[in-house]
């Protein structure tokens, strides 16, 4: 990837959390010119001290205020407990008219802690690239992470459509493809297709550990692919975590109540030897597998 000619979509953007997706945002816009300058931001001081040896932003501030002043974009890349806390430390030292977004893996949530902090002028246009690692911190990031990926935006209703432009253009110019979404939808989306997933692996790998005196080095002397790909998911990061399940609460507990149904269903067709409903499930995981692989490589 090499930069383009484009004119860059904003003159200063201000990068705030400089974790896995910040800092592969902030390595991604550097490379490819898509904006005029980085300033980097993290609460944490070893972080500041990391992102700033890594030199992966044009500057790394001391302070939030020092960070937003003087720029006409913010994305927000925290955990998404800690989005309010982001918005008021840096919104109101912002350029006028300048265009707010984050990459929070809630969208409802991210929009009622961020929105009471905008300043008069600024648009807040709320994103979620579908692009991820188990891994954190700004050593894990990469400039290609979104190459082919999907980015969701969940555009205020009424909002300016130029910033949703200014923001679809960002993510297309770090490699993704942008689909707009209503931010309730999302989070029922995503609840089914990442926060279950997760939750199911945190606690196979949880239920595995107490079988600890039976099983527990049988399990990881021959553990198998299987129970492999959920500890990679399991190896994800606690505080991020924590935030996504208590701000998607409502969502995440509907679909593991629906889970918990088929999965009885499962038991009893087991218990009664019901051959045809277990041989209907698994053909229906595999054909589910194998639509994936037809659209990614379509
Ligand atoms: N990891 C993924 O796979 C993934 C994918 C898509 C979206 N997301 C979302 O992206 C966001 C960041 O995730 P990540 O994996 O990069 O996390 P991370 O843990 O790697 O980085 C988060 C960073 O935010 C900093 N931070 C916390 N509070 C802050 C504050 N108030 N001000 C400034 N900095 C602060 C932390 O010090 C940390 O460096 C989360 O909202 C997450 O839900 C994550
Ligand atoms: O690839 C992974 O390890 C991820 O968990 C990435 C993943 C996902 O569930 O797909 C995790 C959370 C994000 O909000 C988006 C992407």
């Amino acid at each position: 990837m090499s930069a383009t000619s484009e004119a860059p979509v904003f003159r200063r953007l201000c990068v705030a959390g400089l974790g896995l997706i910040g800092s592969s945002i902030a390595r991604r816009v550097r490379q490819d010119g898509s904006v005029g300058e980085v300033v980097a931001f993290d609460a944490d001081p070893a972080v500041r001290r990391r992102v700033a040896e890594l030199g992966i932003a044009d500057r790394v501030a001391e302070t939030a205020r020092d960070a937003a002043e003087g720029a006409d974009g913010l994305v927000l890349c925290v955990p998404v407990g800690a989005m309010g806390r982001a918005a008021a430390d840096l919104l109101p030292h912002l350029l006028p008219g300048a265009v707010v977004t984050d990459v929070g893996s809630t969208k409802v949530s991210v929009i009622r802690e961020v929105l009471p902090h905008l300043p008069e002028g600024a648009t807040l246009v709320p994103a979620h690239p579908l692009a991820g690692t188990e891994y954190s911190g700004p050593d894990s990031g990469f400039a290609t992470l979104f190459d082919g990926r999907w980015c969701l935006l969940t555009p205020i209703e009424g909002g300016d459509r130029a910033s949703v432009e200014r923001v679809a253009s960002l993510w297309r110019r770090c490699g993704a493809m942008v689909q707009e979404m209503d931010a309730e939808h999302h989070d029922r989306v995503l609840a089914i297709t990442s926060h279950l997933p997760h939750l199911l692996a945190f606690t196979i790998c949880g239920t595995a550990d107490d079988l600890q005196g039976e099983t527990r080095s049988e399990v990881l002397r021959f553990a198998a692919s299987g129970f492999r790909d959920f500890t990679r998911i399991a190896a994800s990061d606690p505080v991020m975590w924590r935030d996504i399940f208590t701000n998607n609460r409502d969502a995440l507990l509907e679909m593991l109540a629906r889970f918990t149904e088929d999965a009885q269903a499962m038991a009893r067709a087991i218990r009664w030897g019901d051959e045809d409903f277990i041989v209907d499930r698994i053909e229906r995981g595999r054909r589910i597998r194998r639509s994936l692989i037809e659209i990614k490589q379509a």
